[in-house]
């Protein structure tokens, strides 16, 4: 079947044993280590086509390794993980996938397009053998849905950042995944930006029953589309509705030590007190405070 035809959406109408739509996603205890040495244990996760997923926590927590673990190209070392009801690494393009953020040379003149169409066949090296009305009538459709008509024909390396940004979430959209795995992909955006991109995952999300995991350094431009988090930190993780888990009394205990998180009249939270983050990459975080 062209897998371009129509959206396929087989595990998120799959019934669970109480009749709610079955999780495209379920962690369940699950741990992983780097080098013998464990960065997170004890996480417990279901996400459901059309839920956004944010995945918090200070710098080298083991954010980024837990999306790896959902892609297969880690390995949990501990607990149970399905991915669309299979192990992880075996959905293949069913999940779509946004890499923590490269930045795209301005003397670069592959075209907006290109670099979306790479999302159809990159995996045969990019040479299109011939790609068929189907084909190309997807990779218009998903220039639309990410507001890149205007620019897409522009090289990349002249587009903005923000620009760049929406491409590649096409790209990573255009085989019509099920799960959206995005790894910072608001890092290094203005706040309009942050706010703009924000919103368009949030749609993406919710119109399409996409569930988006989302790597974020920041959950301020995400918080009014999220439906859970993940907060890593110290070993450990909280999941649930972000109310209930970015709050002070959730972090102090996550942190094992008294954390505030207060919210500022424009509705930003903003956690006080949280130790040293383990790791810092001071080259891509610069100073940027840290919910
Ligand atoms: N292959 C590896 N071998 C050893 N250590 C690794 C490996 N990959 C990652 N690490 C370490 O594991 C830790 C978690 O890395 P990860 O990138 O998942 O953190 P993160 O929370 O996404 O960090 P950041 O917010 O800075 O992007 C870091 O200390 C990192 O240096």
């Amino acid at each position: 079947m062209n897998p371009l035809a129509a959206p396929r959406r087989a595990a998120a109408s799959a019934q669970g044993s109480s009749g709610a739509p079955a999780p495209v996603l379920c962690l369940c205890g699950a741990a992983a280590q780097v080098g013998g040495r464990t960065l997170w244990s004890g996480v417990d996760l279901e996400v459901r086509a059309g839920e956004f997923v944010a995945v918090l926590g200070p710098n080298g927590v083991g954010k980024s390794t837990l999306i790896k673990v959902l892609l297969g190209v880690q390995p949990a070392a501990a607990g149970e993980i399905s991915v669309l009801g299979q192990r992880p690494g075996q959905a293949g393009d069913r999940i779509g996938y946004l890499p923590q953020r490269r930045s795209f040379d301005a003397s670069l003149r592959i075209r907006g397009i290109d670099v979306v169409r790479l999302g159809l066949d990159g995996h045969r090296w990019g040479i299109p053998l011939r790609r068929s009305r189907a084909e190309r009538e997807r990779v218009d459709e998903v220039i639309d849905l990410v507001g890149a008509s205007g620019y897409a024909h522009r090289p990349i390396g002249q587009c903005s950042g923000g620009e760049q940004q929406r491409l590649l979430i096409a790209q990573a959209l255009v085989r019509r995944p099920e799960i959206l795995l995005l790894d910072e992909p608001l890092d290094s955006l203005d706040l309009p930006n942050q706010s703009a991109v924000a919103a368009l995952l949030g749609r993406i999300c919710h119109e399409q029953q996409v569930a988006v995991v989302m790597v974020a350094h920041d959950v301020n431009p995400i918080l009014h589309h999220l439906d859970r988090v993940v907060y890593i930190a110290e070993g450990g993780a909280a999941c649930g509705p972000p109310s209930e888990v970015v709050n002070s009394e959730t972090l102090s205990r996550l942190y094992r030590t008294p954390v505030e998180v207060l919210r500022t009249a424009d509705g930003r939270l903003v956690v006080v007190g949280q130790p040293e983050a383990p790791a810092v990459h001071s080259d891509r975080h610069g100073e940027r405070g840290l919910t």
